[in-house]
Formats: C-alpha cells, sequence, structure tokens
C-alpha cells in the first residue's frame, strides 16, 4: 500500500485534484478472481452451535434497523424504536441493536423514541438515496438531521462524479458533510452497485477514509447489487491498511439485502478474517438491514430451545 502521504491533519489543507488521481490510481488493482474466491471460501465455513449462539447475538447487536420508505410513519417509527431496543420481548437476554436509521425528517420521532436506550439514531441525510442535490442542500439535511439529534449520519456519495473521475469533488463533499456532523459519526456510502468495478471500490474506500469517513458503507438498499461478500472483503482490506497506514481505524458497514442468519454470520467470519477481531465489535461493524433480525431471532430461538417458531412469532422488522 502506498504511503498515507494525502492523509488530512486537522486544519490542513486538502490535497489537490491531481494528487488525489494520482494517489487513487497508484493504489494496487484488485484482484477480482481472487477476492472472489477468497470471498466465497470464506462464506462456506460452518461454525460450531456455542460459537453460532455467539454470532446470532452480536450480529444482533450490530444490526442498523433501518426504515427507508416513502411511506414510513412516526408511529411505523416508534414501533421500530421499540423492537431495537427490546427485539425479543419474550426474552430480555436479547441485546438491543446498534442503531436505528431513518430518513432525516424522522429523526426527533426516533431520538425520542431511543433517549436513554444507548440505541444510536442513524439518519441517511445528503438527499438519500441518490444525493442528487446542490451540495448546500445536502449540507442542510444534514445539519437538520444533527440538530434533531443524529448520533450517526449516513451520507451518498455523488456517484456520477466519482466515475468521471473527479476525485476532488467527492472528497471536498464528504469533509464538507463530515464539518457539519460535528459530534455525530459519518458513515460514507458509495452505492457499489453503481461502482462497477472492485478497483472502484478500492478508491472510494481511500478516498472516504482520508475524506474523514467514521465508517464506509456499501449501499442505500436501493440498488442492486446492494451489499455483496466480494465487495465488503475489498472494504475491509481498505480499512486494515489504511489502520496500518495511519494508526486510524474505519468502521464498515455492509447494507442492501442482508436477510438471513446465513448471510449475516457469513458478513461476520470475513469481518474476522479480512480486517481482524479488533473489528468485530458494533463499535467497527455494522449490518444495515430493514428484514434481516427476524430472521437473527428466530434463529436464535430455535438454537436454544430447539424449537423453530416461525416468521409470523415476532413482530415484523
Ligand atoms: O441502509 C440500509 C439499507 O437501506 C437496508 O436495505 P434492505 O432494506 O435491503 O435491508
Amino acid at each position: 500500500m502506498p504511503e498515507p502521504t494525502l492523509t488530512l491533519a486537522p486544519g490542513e489543507s486538502p490535497p489537490t485534484a491531481r494528487e488525489l488521481r494520482a494517489f487513487l490510481h497508484g493504489l494496487p488493482g484488485v484482484d477480482q478472481v481472487g477476492a472472489e474466491e477468497r470471498a466465497a471460501r470464506l462464506s462456506t465455513r460452518s461454525i460450531k452451535t456455542s460459537a453460532k449462539a455467539e454470532a446470532i447475538d452480536l450480529a444482533i447487536a450490530m444490526v442498523d434497523l433501518t426504515t427507508l420508505e416513502g411511506a414510513d410513519t412516526a408511529g411505523k417509527v416508534r414501533a421500530l424504536c421499540a423492537k431495537a431496543v427490546r427485539p425479543d420481548p419474550g426474552d430480555a437476554e436479547v441485546p438491543k441493536v446498534a442503531a436505528v436509521c431513518v430518513y432525516p425528517d424522522l429523526v426527533g420521532v426516533a431520538v425520542e423514541a431511543l433517549r436513554g436506550s444507548g440505541v444510536g439514531v442513524a439518519s441517511v441525510a445528503t438527499s438519500f438515496p441518490s444525493g442528487r442535490a446542490p451540495l448546500e442542500a445536502r449540507l442542510a439535511d444534514t445539519r437538520a438531521a444533527v440538530a434533531a439529534g443524529a448520533s450517526e449520519i449516513d451520507m451518498v456519495i455523488d456517484r456520477g462524479a466519482f466515475l468521471a473521475g473527479d476525485y476532488g469533488k467527492v472528497f471536498g463533499e464528504i469533509a464538507a458533510v463530515k464539518q457539519v456532523c460535528g459530534g455525530a459519526h459519518l458513515k460514507v456510502i458509495f452505492e457499489t452497485g453503481e461502482l462497477v468495478t472492485l478497483d472502484n471500490v478500492r478508491r472510494a474506500s481511500w478516498l472516504a477514509m482520508r475524506a474523514g469517513a467514521d465508517f464506509i458503507k456499501t449501499s442505500t438498499g436501493k440498488v442492486s447489487p446492494a451489499a455483496t461478500l466480494p465487495v465488503t472483503l475489498v472494504m475491509l482490506e481498505a480499512v486494515r491498511d489504511f489502520r496500518a497506514a495511519t494508526g486510524r481505524q474505519v468502521g464498515v458497514k455492509p447494507a442492501g439485502g442482508i436477510r438471513t442468519t446465513k448471510d449475516a454470520v457469513r458478513y461476520l467470519v470475513l469481518v474476522k478474517e479480512v480486517a481482524g477481531p479488533d473489528w468485530l465489535t458494533p463499535e467497527w461493524f455494522r449490518l444495515g438491514a430493514s428484514s434481516l433480525l427476524n430472521d437473527l431471532l428466530m434463529q436464535r430461538r430455535k438454537l436454544a430451545t430447539g424449537v423453530y417458531s416461525g416468521p409470523d412469532y415476532f413482530t415484523l422488522d
């Protein structure tokens, strides 16, 4: 990996567009076949029953429980928040999730419902999911979400600018959003299904981390393909190498299309094998999902009781 010559110290001026391009195109190319093969190999790894129980609880604690529909209501968000704090009303041992993720206008409702619970409130500010709005509008969206109490902001990058090679624009926008985040953590969404190649995923990862991302996130959940194991593998390599180069740890959040316990466990194996156990906590790894939690709860109950409760047992995610 190249030396971290472009890392920004506080107050330091950002790299020029030319420097960024040279840096990002100087990153080693991703061996696409190798990445896919390694992800497939790790995904077949089986884990013992006791380890599976631990993995399920860890996965629950890592969920960003998400609702991002045009039809979302305050009532739906309140119900989701209750579920986030107490995922299984019949079992107080089930951990709470990491955060509830909503549109900016519903942040206040979630903040109120989650007060004192320790569950975070994440908001997809920046004109999610397309990001197609003037920067000022995206910054205003972010400011409003932070002012309403969001502890985490999930921003989308301008994929058009990125694909056109306008890395300076993307860098500047991430840095600007980071600035208005204040104390809120910034997750930067690449929409990897639109980035075409794994080389681009690696470039976007380094670009976002250098611009100040606290987390890098695969997808909005609105574009297919969304999260995949090979894409997440490349992002996990990037955060591992970035920490080795700069000393700063950045989290990873695959999101979109993650629906089963089997999928979740595959991601956890990938985290441990690629980035390492330091990332195996909700502080550094999240699963963005609107309909994963119920499967985790059903599999958890089945492991504990031997009986499969069925999808009707739990309230909707
Ligand atoms: O950020 C999270 C995603 O929007 C969730 O996607 P999903 O509905 O496919 O689980």
